[in-house]
């Protein structure tokens, strides 16, 4: 017996996102927040066989695209991270779109065609430009986003006190200046990005709690962003983030990796722009481009402000391009014995995680 199974892959400004049209999953749930904890508590082993070796790779993301449920949207959206299932992200998203049109999955209508995509944080209204049936490009009205504190000082082992934004932008992220940690935001310096990255979020994650007003079970710092500076002429500036790809231990420096946004970042952007607004350096309606680690930008800007619960919120939208890599039909083998994939210390970092189901080692 074969299980099998169609993505579409993608790439959004360079970060890969394997879309799942997976309506046939019968995620359960009245909300999609409800649908994103049935994941987390069911489908783990999918998201494993996807996002893992040997199907799969350590910067490789994807998304189940869902029914919707609330009616006024068009279809829900679930993101897998190598970090595990998350509510919101902007470059999967962008790739979901990018794929649902030029697949024509949607009824499409160019120059634009606008959407609602359903989130475990809230209807994102997108609109997809459309020329000759390619996507030209997508932009996300994403959730509120705000900071939840600026230049907090964090303890780092070998780094030091380092001060940081605790932010939302759809996922909650720690995001600390690169020259305050000695580093140059550049392709070359990826290793030293990934190390810093991991440790930010594991000290962020010992010292500083969160927890979404309005969804308790987002309670993570799930990503680092390191931002600078960017030399490029009409870029706002350059940003890395760092996805983890297996437990960090502060006390054991082998563990700090991880695997770097290949994009800007959508919901890093999103964050980024929050605690901009919130220092009175970024006002509504100014584009604010950002640049990630391979030169490729999303613009963000501020449509307006809010509040969730506590919290000045801003509204960010989000714009970036994505082309579709591949048409993948993966298959499950029910003799394989790697039924959910593995993970080894030459890609992943030091914690292998190898279970051999039904033969003998
Ligand atoms: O664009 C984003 O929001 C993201 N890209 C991969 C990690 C984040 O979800």
């Amino acid at each position: 017996m074969t299980s099998r199974i169609h993505a579409i892959d993608v790439h959004a400004e360079g970060e890969p996102g394997r879309v799942l049209i997976g309506s046939h999953l019968h995620v359960v749930g009245e909300t999609m927040a409800q649908r994103l904890q049935y994941c987390r508590e069911n489908l783990e082993p999918l998201r494993r066989l996807l996002l893992r070796e040997p199907r799969g790779y350590p910067g490789l993301c994807g998304v189940l695209v869902l029914p919707p449920a609330d009616p006024a949207a068009d279809f829900g959206l679930v993101v897998l991270e190598q970090g595990g299932f998350k509510p919101m992200s902007g470059s999967n998203l962008i790739c979901a779109v990018t794929a649902l049109v030029e697949t024509q999955a949607l009824p499409v209508h160019e120059p634009f065609t606008d959407l609602v995509v359903d989130t475990a944080v809230g209807l994102v209204p997108v609109r997809a430009e459309i020329s000759g049936g390619k996507v030209t490009r997508v932009t996300v009205d994403n959730v509120p986003s705000f900071a939840v504190a600026v230049d907090h000082v964090l303890e780092l082992p070998e780094y030091g006190r380092v001060p940081v934004d605790i932010v939302f932008g759809g996922q909650f992220f720690v995001q600390a200046r690169a020259a305050d940690l000695d580093i140059d935001l550049e392709a070359d310096a990826a290793k030293q990005i990934t190390r810093a990255g991991a440790v930010l979020r594991a000290a962020a994650q010992q010292q500083f709690p969160v927890e979404h007003p309005e969804n308790p079970d987002i309670d993570q710092v799930a990503l680092t962003m390191l931002h600078g500076p960017s030399p490029t002429p009409g870029v706002s500036g350059r940003n890395a983030v760092v996805l983890p790809n297996g437990e960090v231990d502060l006390a054991n420096p082998d563990t700090w990796t991880g695997s770097l946004d290949r994009s800007p970042c959508g919901t890093g952007t999103s964050g980024r722009m929050a605690a901009l607004h919130a220092r009175g350096e970024l006002v509504a309606q100014v584009p604010f481009v950002h640049e990630g680690i391979l030169g490729t930008t999303f613009t963000g800007v501020v449509r307006g402000t809010t509040r969730i619960a506590e919290h000045d919120a801003v509204l960010p939208s989000i714009s970036g391009r994505a082309w579709i890599t591949g048409f993948s039909q993966l298959v499950l083998d029910d003799t394989d014995p790697f039924p959910q994939g593995y993970v080894l210390g030459d890609l992943w970092g030091p914690d292998a995680e190898v279970e051999l189901v039904g033969v003998e080692r």
